[in-house]
């Protein structure tokens, strides 16, 4: 792979990118980055986001010849300075020319959504899998797979990857025979230019309630939503959740730029008018989550309708698992292609369940904003008449500070007694964040109890819960770490701990 000069100079002029390009001399670059730990001889070195001169040295010192960026600073003197307007836009176009289009190669299905994306991203890529073996990549929040073998899939840093990484990785899933990529895509994404300029074949849009404001953040909700409906506008079919709240600017966003023959809507309300498949739910208990896609509109030619089985619990995966049935079907794949997967699929750190003897249900959830506990509460009370719902929750810090008020609300409406605990607290101190959450739960509603130790809160959750309760571990899903001023601290997963309290219970002690 390289970069020549003067095809920067040509595709920064063809995106109106370009400010100046002061050359050394050097015509060719053979490598890029924006990380100067990991600079090589003839890199191209991207200055971005919370970049210091002080990198531009050290990439200069391990032999990088070009630098990208909106100022020329005097550390690169010496080196090809390509100055820009908007550097992460740069890197986007540059990056996907470095690494020769691989976009171009690849049938690009797009998820977007407050929530679900990953969920939905398992479910469509498991659907194409069974259709086309070997041949669908993932770039979801959990895992990226860029290619059949076992050391083509490993653990996402990111929900959507930057730019580079994306191009990179794409590459070498086409490299490895992949025809199709499945991508949960952020609002953060478009925020951060990481999709810029890319194409999508189909985007799906699930649901969109506030979240992801604040530092480093959305500003405000619009500009959050702004970014999600930068997927509709930018893919050339659309699928979208007709239930969605601010559906008109969604659909809206959508017919910018698809036709209406290539907008494909659903909803899980039977009497919906106006879409294209209503979703009939059957069943849906821990046991079963068993759902009908009914076809209002027989015009769209997909063999998608009919009865599924999803493994998976949570009503709200009926639509999320619907959005795939017809992003899939869309490529090909039919009914029959859809049933096996669903009903055996997984989704880590998604409602995983562990049952102990004589104490609660425990399920441990990704769960981490107000629509996703309320939506995961509401199911669990609903299943778990008989008893209580026990929650263990902390809120992240330094971001999604709205995260507090909704963790308290969703609380105060289903919860019968709740842990508040830590959970990432990066460099703000846990207990104001639980004060945080507990401000907001209504007087009266919830006993709760703080913990700050996030194991002895999942302990005495457990050592608390009786055989007809359920105890929720809300947040963390499989996140292995502890996020705790600046440094990601071993976290043996809430399913991990949850495991070592049940062993302790069976053998009479614990393994603190
Ligand atoms: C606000 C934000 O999105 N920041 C992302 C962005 O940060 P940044 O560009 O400022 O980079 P930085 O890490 O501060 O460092 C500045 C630059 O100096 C470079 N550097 C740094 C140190 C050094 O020694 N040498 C050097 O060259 C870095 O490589 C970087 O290019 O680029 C970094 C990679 O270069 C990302 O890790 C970082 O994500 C942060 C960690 C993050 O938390 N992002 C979240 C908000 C995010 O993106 N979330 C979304 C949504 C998830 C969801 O929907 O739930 C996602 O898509 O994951
Ligand atoms: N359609 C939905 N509506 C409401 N809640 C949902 C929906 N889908 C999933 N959830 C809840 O949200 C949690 C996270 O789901 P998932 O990881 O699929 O979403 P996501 O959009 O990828 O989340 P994030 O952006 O936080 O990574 C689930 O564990 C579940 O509790």
């Amino acid at each position: 792979m390289e970069l020549e000069i003067a095809t920067v100079k040509a595709i920064l002029t063809e995106h109106d990118l370009l400010k100046e390009i002061k050359t050394n001399g050097t015509t060719l670059n053979t490598g890029v980055t924006y990380d100067s730990r990991v600079v090589k001889p003839n890199d191209m070195f991207f200055c971005k986001g919370n970049f210091k001169p002080e990198y531009l040295s050290v990439a200069k010192e391990k032999g990088a010849t070009a630098y990208v960026s909106e100022t020329e600073y005097p550390e690169g003197a010496g080196m090809t300075a390509v100055i820009v307007t908007n550097v992460t836009r740069a890197m986007a176009v540059l990056s996907a020319t470095y690494y020769d289009f691989p976009q171009n190669d690849l049938y690009i299905i797009g998820i977007t959504g407050t929530k679900g994306k990953t969920s939905s991203a398992y479910f469509t890529h498991a659907i194409l899998n069974q259709k086309y073996p070997g041949q669908v990549a993932l770039f979801s929040t959990i895992d990226r797979i860029v290619g059949p073998k076992a050391e083509d899939t490993f653990k996402s840093d990111l929900t959507t990857p930057e730019s580079m990484n994306l191009f990179h990785d794409m590459r070498r899933a086409v490299d490895n025979g992949m025809k199709y990529l499945v991508m949960e895509v952020s609002s953060q994404a478009y925020l951060r230019d990481r999709v810029y300029g890319l194409k999508f074949d189909c985007g799906i849009f699930l649901n969109i309630t506030p979240d992801h404001i604040g530092r480093n953040e959305h500003k405000d909700f619009e500009d959050y939503l702004h970014c999600k409906l930068q997927l509709m506008v930018n893919s050339k079919r659309c699928i979208i959740d007709a239930d969605t709240d601010r559906f008109e600017d969604v659909f809206g966003a959508a017919k910018a730029t698809t036709e209406p023959d290539q907008i494909y809507l659903f909803s899980a309300d039977t009497e919906a008018g106006g879409v294209d498949f209503n979703i009939q739910d059957n069943e849906d208990d821990l046991a079963v989550n068993r759902f009908t896609i009914v076809d209002t509109d027989n015009s769209r030619g997909l063999n998608i309708t009919g009865d599924y089985d999803l493994n998976v619990a949570g009503d709200y995966n009926q639509s999320n698992a619907t959005a795939a049935i017809i992003a899939a079907g869309l490529v090909g794949a039919n009914h029959e292609d859809a049933i096996n997967p669903l009903s055996e699929i997984v989704i880590p750190g998604r409602m995983e369940h562990l049952e102990i003897e004589n104490h609660g249900t425990v399920f441990v959830d990704y769960a981490h904003n107000y629509a996703s506990l309320h939506a995961l509460l509401k199911f669990l009370k609903h299943q778990y008449q008989n008893g209580r719902v026990i929650v263990v929750v902390g809120s992240p810090g330094d971001k999604g500070i709205s995260r507090r008020a909704g963790f308290g609300k969703a609380l105060s409406e289903q919860a019968d007694i709740a842990y508040l605990t830590t959970d990432d607290p990066g460099f703000e101190k846990p207990e104001k964040i639980i004060k945080q959450i507990e401000l907001s739960i209504e007087p009266n509603t919830v006993e709760i109890k703080e913990v700050l130790d996030r194991r002895d809160a999942i302990q005495q959750a457990i050592e608390l819960s009786g055989s007809q309760d359920v105890v929720v571990l809300a947040g963390k899903g499989e996140d292995p770490y502890q996020k705790i001023e600046g440094v990601d601290e071993p976290w043996p997963t809430d399913m991990g701990v949850a495991k070592e309290v049940k062993r302790g219970l069976i053998y009479g002690k614990t393994n603190k």
